[in-house]
């Protein structure tokens, strides 16, 4: 097979330098340095190693040595400075592959690109026949935007522990960095809270449509975090409020204002729910909740939702916000929240999540201006549980119809009217799971529109080409068929 170009990567890398005379064979001989000293060097280079090895049949033993190599090499230090805590640089010769970062985060980048540097069957989990050519020259890369995130729905249908980690393989394939996790909603609440064991006995025991649903004991959910931590993604979790809470208004009567509690849930419509604001058991709850999400995760911050409040009185929403926003505070995090939540006064290290169709004046521009850092989610671009086309089989279709090309056709440091690329945080591809239920629903919906996204929050401006973009994508196909990746075989794309 012809070796491919060096610049056959999604997300596109920030400067690739081509040297076809430079190419590098993997054989038997071919060790995995990484650097002396590293826990973290010596875990990515396993990491590698357990792609490489049952599609080559290498040994491809992982040393940890401070010196050359005529190998595969993961050092640490003295890398160019534009590739700051998350980039690399990658060389490649005839004696080997350097990927050099300054930091973990930025070696485990670099091998998700050496991996795509690859022929598709090295992801195969059997033996394939070579040869495994990596083509020869450099690439310096570094992500444009801070965050490129996922958020997965487990409240509207759950998924299991299982489900969720094959999905953060995925995402770790394309430099995503954040998994927000949707933990409670009308129809589900997903996460054991301590003193509050109805919310998951019985808020949890269902989902849509009525089948079984189920949660996450502080146990699994601290394998999540880990297992994404191991792929440097950030897990931030979410429970929704003051609205979006049946599951919880259903578990403890006590919560309503009216002390009776409603019957669990199981359709999807929206904004029928809300907190009591003038209780004070509410904000006991929301402490108890805060506490011990703040306890599991050891990201920065939390989402504590805030969208569609239809049923909490616009002052009583900025009161209750102003009672919790600071319970955030007072276990040591950050929030981030709806867009919406903009209309309390939250502190400027709060994160409004965009989630307007089109660039929709939802006070962006005036948070912006305060000095709010913004995550862009718009609905008419980034939401992945909209349909591709009217005949897609699952999904909605609300805010806008998305194929490929409108998924990959804007820009994020432009898109909100009078907000400065310098306030975009990044960029966050939620799905909705009304209509999803397993993982090859997950992957459907995913794939290919996630991996734009993941472009658009990591390559230069300067880089976006459709053209480019979709035969890129045409490959990444191939990789997928392999990994036995359910992905919508959008006509657009030339797979
Ligand atoms: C932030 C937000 N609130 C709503 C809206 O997005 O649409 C989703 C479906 O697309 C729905 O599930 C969600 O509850």
């Amino acid at each position: 097979a012809a070796t491919k170009s060096l610049s056959d990567v999604v997300p596109v890398p920030a400067s690739v330098v081509p040297d076809a005379r430079q190419a590098f064979q993997l054989s038997w001989r071919t060790v995995i340095f990484t650097q002396a000293g590293s826990a973290e060097a010596a875990r990515v280079g396993r990491q590698l190693a357990d792609v490489l090895r049952p599609s080559t049949g290498f040994p491809l033993p992982v040393v940890p040595s401070v010196s050359a190599h005529s190998g595969i090499a993961l050092l640490l230090g003295h890398a160019d400075p534009r590739v700051g805590q998350e980039g690399y640089q990658l060389t490649v010769n005839r004696s080997g592959v350097v990927i050099r970062a300054n930091a973990p985060a930025g070696l485990f980048a670099g091998i998700q690109t050496l991996r795509q540097l690859l022929p598709a069957k090295v992801e195969n989990k059997h033996r394939q026949s070579g040869p495994w050519t990596v083509p020869g020259g450099r690439i310096v890369d570094f992500p444009r935007f801070a965050v490129r995130g996922a958020m997965l729905d487990v409240a509207r249908h759950f998924f299991s522990v299982a489900e969720v980690k094959r999905y953060i393989d995925q995402l770790a394939q394309y430099k995503i960095n954040q998994l927000h996790l949707h933990l409670a909603d009308d129809q589900g609440w997903r996460i054991e809270i301590p003193g509050w064991p109805r919310l998951t006995s019985y808020g949890g025991s269902t989902e849509v449509d009525g089948t079984p649903g189920g949660f996450y004991t502080a146990r699994d959910y601290s394998e999540l975090v880990a297992y994404a931590r191991s792929k440097y993604i950030t897990v931030v979790p979410e429970i929704d409020m003051p609205g979006h809470t049946n599951a919880a208004l259903a578990s403890y009567a006590e919560l309503n204002c009216n002390g009776v509690a409603p019957p669990l849930y199981t359709g999807t419509d929206v904004g029928f729910s809300s907190f009591c604001v003038d209780k004070e058991i509410t904000y006991k709850f929301v402490d108890d909740v805060i506490r011990e999400l703040a306890r599991l995760t050891p990201g920065e911050y939390l989402h504590i939702g805030g969208d569609e409040a239809h049923s909490t009185p616009p002052a009583d929403y900025v009161r209750f916000m102003d009672r919790v926003l600071p319970i955030v505070a007072k276990y040591g995090k950050k929030a981030t929240g709806w867009h919406e939540i903009t209309k309390a006064n939250p502190s400027t290290t709060t994160v409004p999540q965009y989630w307007g169709v089109g660039a929709e004046d939802a006070g962006m521009a005036a948070a912006a201006a305060k000095g709010h850092q913004i995550l862009l989610s718009p609905a008419d671009r980034s939401y992945l549980d909209m349909k591709y086309t009217p005949d897609t089989p699952l999904g909605q279709d609300w805010a806008s119809l998305i194929e490929v090309d409108r998924a990959y056709g804007w820009d994020p440091g432009k898109f909100l009217a009078n907000v400065p690329e310098s306030a975009i945080r990044g960029v966050e591809g939620p799905l909705w799971t009304e209509t999803i239920t397993d993982s090859a629903d997950i992957e459907f919906m995913a794939f290919p529109r996630l991996p734009a996204l993941a472009e658009l929050g990591w390559s230069p401006a300067a880089t976006h080409s459709w053209p480019s973009f979709r035969s890129r994508l045409a490959h990444q196909g191939a990789r997928w068929t392999v990994q036995g990746v359910n992905f919508y075989r959008s006509p657009q794309i030339p797979w």
